[in-house]
């Protein structure tokens, strides 16, 4: 298999490079240049077998650094299997993973955060235990008192960890997988069963990753998660790619206009013309409308009350039922 980056030329990358309304940031690492906005992590051809079954199947991903990433899809679809093997903890049965170019190797690990979906950390440790303990896997953690301000763990420290509620919990693995200052943090499902505010708090902490320059790759089957916080998605089903892309650019792409509803109460006499081909929906009349401005003037202009109106534009979960057939968070 080809290294997708034998073409590339170092010099080629050592300067700023604006493209677009895209500037490239240029940072020397070693022997080798780290382009902002290149693929960081790259896979050609990964696959993971089981009983005979590919459950992700000749998979090739390119990762653009300093962005959030995220792999959807339902529940089998193959994303904990990829981000495993991407994270070295489980072995491929074919297929390459390369980290800034070069086939990953013992010193990834270093480089990158991770937080699992499950981690069993041991009994007994106050919050400050757990960092102490962490702290000491490596040369150069992050400042302690840095980590915990960027975590707000200032008033956990003095908690036995087992008695963190799902979202401060969170927050303490999250700075577990950060101890390193990673450049690349993989998240597994980091939100699942967290109640909303302490979901919103999370997303908050994970732009704010973002914003420090790193590399996020993110797995969720939560679809407004992913058009929060993504730039960029890959939505998997049965351990394939079936769309990739930026998640409003996907919607753009597969969806025009919007779906109008309007109560049917608003409606006196007969229906517009252009509202002939409206459903009713329990008490809305609703039309799927390719042009939603000249829509809304029409409906205006035929002096029809908007009071009520809703406009709901199509979400990822419509581009998976569009694309397969079936709901995105069916089992
Ligand atoms: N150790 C294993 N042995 C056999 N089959 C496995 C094993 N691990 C995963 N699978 C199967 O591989 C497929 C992909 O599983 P995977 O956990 O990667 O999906 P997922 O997209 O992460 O789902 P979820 O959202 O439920 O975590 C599933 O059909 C699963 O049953």
């Amino acid at each position: 298999m080809k290294n997708p980056w034998d073409s590339h030329g170092e010099s080629v990358y050592s300067e700023r490079i604006t493209l677009g309304h895209v500037t490239r940031c240029t940072r020397v690492r070693q022997s080798r240049t780290f382009i902002v906005g290149e693929s960081i992590l790259t896979t050609r051809g990964l696959t993971k077998i089981y009983n005979g079954i590919a459950v992700v199947d000749q998979l090739d991903l390119d990762i653009p650094a300093g962005i959030c990433f995220g792999l959807l899809g339902p529940n089998g679809a193959g994303k904990t299997t990829t981000i495993e093997m991407l994270e070295g903890i489980l072995k491929p049965d074919g297929g390459e993973i390369y980290y800034q170019g070069a086939p990953v190797g013992t010193g990834f690990y270093q480089k990158v955060g991770i937080q699992f979906q499950h981690t069993a950390l041991p009994d007994f440790l106050k919050v400050s235990d757990v960092l102490n303990l962490f702290s000491r896997f490596y040369d150069a953690p992050l400042p302690r008192d840095e980590l915990i301000a960027w975590c707000s763990l200032e008033d956990l420290l003095d908690r036995d960890h087992r008695k963190l509620s799902g979202g401060q919990k969170q927050r303490l693995l999250l700075a577990l997988a950060l101890m390193n200052d990673p450049d690349l943090l993989f998240l597994d499902e980091p939100t699942t069963g967290l109640d909303p505010q302490a979901r919103r708090n999370f997303w908050e902490l994970v732009r704010s990753v973002r914003s420090r320059g790193k590399t996020v790759l993110l797995t969720t089957h939560y679809m407004d998660e992913a058009e929060q916080l993504c730039d960029q998605i890959a939505v998997l089903d049965k351990g394939t790619i079936i769309a990739e892309g930026a998640p409003r650019a996907l919607l753009n792409q597969h969806f025009h206009g919007a779906l109008i509803r309007i109560p049917v109460g608003n409606f006196q006499g007969d229906l517009p013309e252009f509202f002939a081909h409206a459903e009713l929906q329990g008490d809305f009349l609703q039309l799927q409308a390719t042009e939603v401005d000249s829509t809304l003037g029409e409906l205006m202009q035929a002096g029809i009350p908007l009071t009520g109106l809703q406009v709901e534009s199509a979400n990822l979960d419509d581009l998976f039922l569009k694309l397969t057939g079936h709901e995105l968070r069916g089992e």
